[in-house]
């Protein structure tokens, strides 16, 4: 068995060119049907923390996307909005990159925010709630990232889908905009992201020490993060 960061990993689920062909950039470049990332999900280093995991309706996943384009388009994933939890407020995600770097490519539900988060190892980076979310591997070597996030609900895709994406495309030649959208504000640029040490997220800090604590409530308490604050 594959292990990352000391992890065993369980048989990955895959998504395929096919299964991404809804929301690329240029689809009709894209090559026959391939892999492109690698989710390991719902992991755990041993029982007890399986067992805090599963008690507190909290997910603990692994993604690896190795370097590549397809019809022009860095490698991405698919993208997703998460439902509101009972509290009112969208539920919020949690990543860190383990290894490689990423742009996190968030958009308001409203689309009225467009952002772009650009993380390197070791740094954390908050979805807040509202926020749909798309990871890019800009670079030539593999992206690992993992995310903490409520296993309360099922991600949303049907807005990305019906929307070919979202509404920037990262390409070999520069950032494209996406013609589907009625009105694409810019992108606002964050070079790092921004640190919550309120929440235990502070850069370096290893992810999965945040299993088993108090800061994860927000996960599935999302006003916790201060209901309507200002995120970026
Ligand atoms: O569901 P998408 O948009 O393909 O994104 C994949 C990512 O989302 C997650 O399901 C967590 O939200 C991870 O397992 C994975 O990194």
């Amino acid at each position: 068995m594959d292990m990352i960061r000391d992890i065993p990993l369980p048989k990955p689920d895959i998504r395929s060119t096919e299964d991404m062909r809804s929301v690329l950039y240029n689809a009709a470049d894209a090559e026959e049907d391939r892999p492109l990332y690698f989710m390991y999900r719902a992991l755990s280093k041993n029982e007890d923390d399986a067992e805090w995991l599963i008690s507190h309706k909290i997910r603990y996943d692994i993604t690896e996307i190795p370097p590549g384009e397809i019809g022009g388009e860095y490698v991405k994933t698919k993208g997703h909005y998460h439902p509101d939890a009972p509290d009112g407020f969208g539920y919020p995600e949690l990543y860190q990159v383990l290894s490689g770097s990423a742009h996190y490519l968030l958009q308001k539900k409203d689309l009225s925010e467009f952002i772009l988060v650009c993380a390197l190892a070791g740094d954390f980076v908050l979805i807040p709630p509202g926020y749909g979310h798309v990871t890019i591997n800009p670079a030539d070597e593999t992206l690992i990232m993992a995310n903490l996030v409520s296993d309360n609900f099922s991600s949303e895709y049907q807005f990305y889908e019906d929307m070919h994406g979202a509404a920037w495309y990262e390409t070999e030649e520069g950032w494209i905009k996406n013609p589907a959208y009625d009105k694409v504000l810019e992108l606002k640029v964050l070079e790092r992201p921004k640190e919550y040490p309120e929440y235990g997220i502070i850069r370096g800090r290893n992810i999965y020490g945040l299993i088993g604590t108090d800061y994860l409530e927000f996960l599935n308490k999302p006003s916790l993060l201060n209901g309507n604050r200002k995120f970026f």
